[in-house]
């Protein structure tokens, strides 16, 4: 059987309703989904708070019920953009068309001849991590913007305070 594969990354910090809304229309369209979970050495940083561990929690517990089989797999970053591609390549399974917005990644898929989609933004104003992480260090309201699966994970691994703490916003001289 020919299986249809697809490939999108993202840093997931955190997994959103951005995210969710791309992977179940990107579901519709392939047998196997594999999600790259990027820049997974970055972890404990303001941009970057959760752990690749905690960021396949997040993405495990929030496509429980997703009715398509897919992989989380941990992509660490590396030095050289020219050969990302043939790295990335060799810890998937292999896929025919990747799916991002990033203009790097989209550049180096094409000239590597993998084809490439952009997905639609969902509510991009409010579904970024930049802003959740905003709100996060704001005490605003943010776990609307994310699964419910997500926001008991980062209560569990008590995700805001550090996020607080790694962004130097809790209070303590260091
Ligand atoms: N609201 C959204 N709707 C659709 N796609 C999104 C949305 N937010 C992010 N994406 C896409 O998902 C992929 C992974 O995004 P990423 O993990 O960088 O999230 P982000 O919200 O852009 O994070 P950050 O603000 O931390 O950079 C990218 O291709 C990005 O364009
Ligand atoms: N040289 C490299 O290591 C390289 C090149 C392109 C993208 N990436 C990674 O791919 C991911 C892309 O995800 P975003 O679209 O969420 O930025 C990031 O984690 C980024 O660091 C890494």
């Amino acid at each position: 059987m020919d299986m249809k594969r697809a490939f999108y990354i993202g840093r997931f910090q955190p997994f959103h309703l951005g995210h969710y809304s791309v992977i179940t229309s990107i579901a519709k369209e392939v047998d196997e989904l594999i999600i790259g979970i990027g820049s997974a050495q970055r972890t404990h940083e303001s941009n970057n708070p959760f752990t690749a561990g905690e960021r396949v929690m997040m993405i495990r517990h929030a496509l429980e019920d997703i009715d398509v089989h897919f992989y989380a797999l941990p992509i660490d970053d590396i030095q050289q953009n020219p050969i990302w591609v043939s790295y990335v390549t060799s810890r998937t399974p292999p896929f025919d068309t990747a799916y991002t917005n990033n203009p790097l990644v989209i550049e180096l898929f094409e000239e590597a001849g993998i084809s490439v989609k952009q997905p639609p933004m969902y509510h991009r104003e409010q579904h970024s991590g930049t802003e959740i992480r905003r709100r996060m260090l704001a005490d605003e309201e943010w776990k609307h913007l994310v699964p419910d699966a997500v926001a008991d994970v980062i209560d569990e691994i008590d995700g805001v305070r550090r996020l607080k703490r790694v962004s130097g916003t809790d209070g303590f001289d260091y």
